[in-house]
């Protein structure tokens, strides 16, 4: 979450592109990625920092959260991109490859002294040193002033540095994937799934959506406008969850349930941290309404 905002669909924009960059502003999705990484050649990394900046005057009617993606700060284009993103304060700045802690720090301390105010980070998690890192780098989550709040997969990556094969069904990626999930959680963090190339077939999208959402992920980050409206109906609470919440906590307020810990519902146990669970999928329910 950017606070406690949503975040089911994360569109990436590329930021060399001038018709996607207007385009913003009349899409749904919940945040964007304005991209100066692998979306802009190496050649045009200097007018897409102009684009950038010049959308950050005028984001042409855009009111969500904006996330800006820098190129790594090991690269000759990473210190000027997040000098700039200090300068613009974006809502959070995305740091590719990441590989260990030391990456996240780099990028706190040249965010600006005050830690706890500016921009926060999200992580990229797609190098094997990254997944070898994993336990450490969510740590930093705790930390307010690491500034670490989301961790995002990037399974392109992975597959060419790891040599993993993508299928269409992600088999031999869902491991990692959870192991994501699972590190994200032990450190307090957002976290999203990568982004499907296959920008046309909205069923096999779709298909990978639920998966994503079954997995625990937040949302997903998508590449295309098209992705935006499956995303956002797969990461929302469905009717039947919505109802079903509502029935345990109306359950935990009857009088003869006072006080009690764990009660009989509809044929089955439930307890406190059922109830827990439950209030929270209702907050998630009343915030992605739309
Ligand atoms: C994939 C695309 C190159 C396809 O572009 P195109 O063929 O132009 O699509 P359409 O003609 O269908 O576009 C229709 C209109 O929608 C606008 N559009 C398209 N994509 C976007 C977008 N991402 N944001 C905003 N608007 C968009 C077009 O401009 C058209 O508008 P209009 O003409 O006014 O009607 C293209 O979609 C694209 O470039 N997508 C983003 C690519 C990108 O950012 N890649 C980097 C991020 S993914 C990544 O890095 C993965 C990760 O790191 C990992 O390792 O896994
Ligand atoms: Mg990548």
């Amino acid at each position: 979450m950017i606070s406690d905002k949503p975040l089911r669909s994360v569109l990436y924009v590329p930021v060399g592109n001038s018709r996607a960059l207007t385009k913003a502003a009349s899409l749904a999705c919940d945040a964007v990625v304005l991209d100066l990484e692998d979306s802009v050649a190496p050649e045009q990394k200097a007018e897409a920092r102009k684009n950038l900046e010049a959308w950050f005057s005028d984001p042409g009617g855009y009111s969500g959260p904006v996330v800006v993606r820098v190129n790594p700060l090991s690269s000759e284009w990473g210190a000027e991109d997040i000098a700039l993103a200090r300068r613009l304060e974006p809502d959070a700045v995305l740091l590719p490859k990441v590989d260990s802690p030391r990456d996240i720090i780099q990028a706190a301390d040249a965010l600006g002294d005050d830690s706890l105010s500016g921009p926060r980070i999200w992580a990229m998690i797609e190098t094997p040193r990254a997944m070898m890192n994993l336990g450490a780098i969510a740590e930093l989550g705790r930390d307010p002033g690491s500034r670490l709040t989301c961790f995002v997969a990037g399974t392109n990556d992975l597959a060419k540095e790891t040599g993993v094969s993508a299928t269409p069904d992600r088999r031999y990626l869902v491991p990692w994937l959870m192991q994501i999930v699972l590190a994200a959680r032990a450190g307090g963090l957002s976290v999203l799934d990568a982004v499907a190339n296959d920008f046309r077939d909205l069923g096999a999208f779709q298909r990978e959506c639920a998966e994503a959402s079954a997995m625990g992920f937040d949302g997903k980050t998508l590449i295309h406008p098209s992705q935006i409206e499956p995303a956002n109906a797969a990461f929302s609470p469905s009717p039947e969850a919505v109802g079903e919440a509502e029935r345990i906590v109306a359950a935990f307020v009857v009088p003869e349930n006072a006080g009690k810990a764990v009660i009989s519902m509809e044929g089955r146990m439930v307890e406190r941290l059922h109830l827990v669970q439950a209030e929270r999928l209702l907050a998630r329910a009343g915030r992605t309404r739309s």
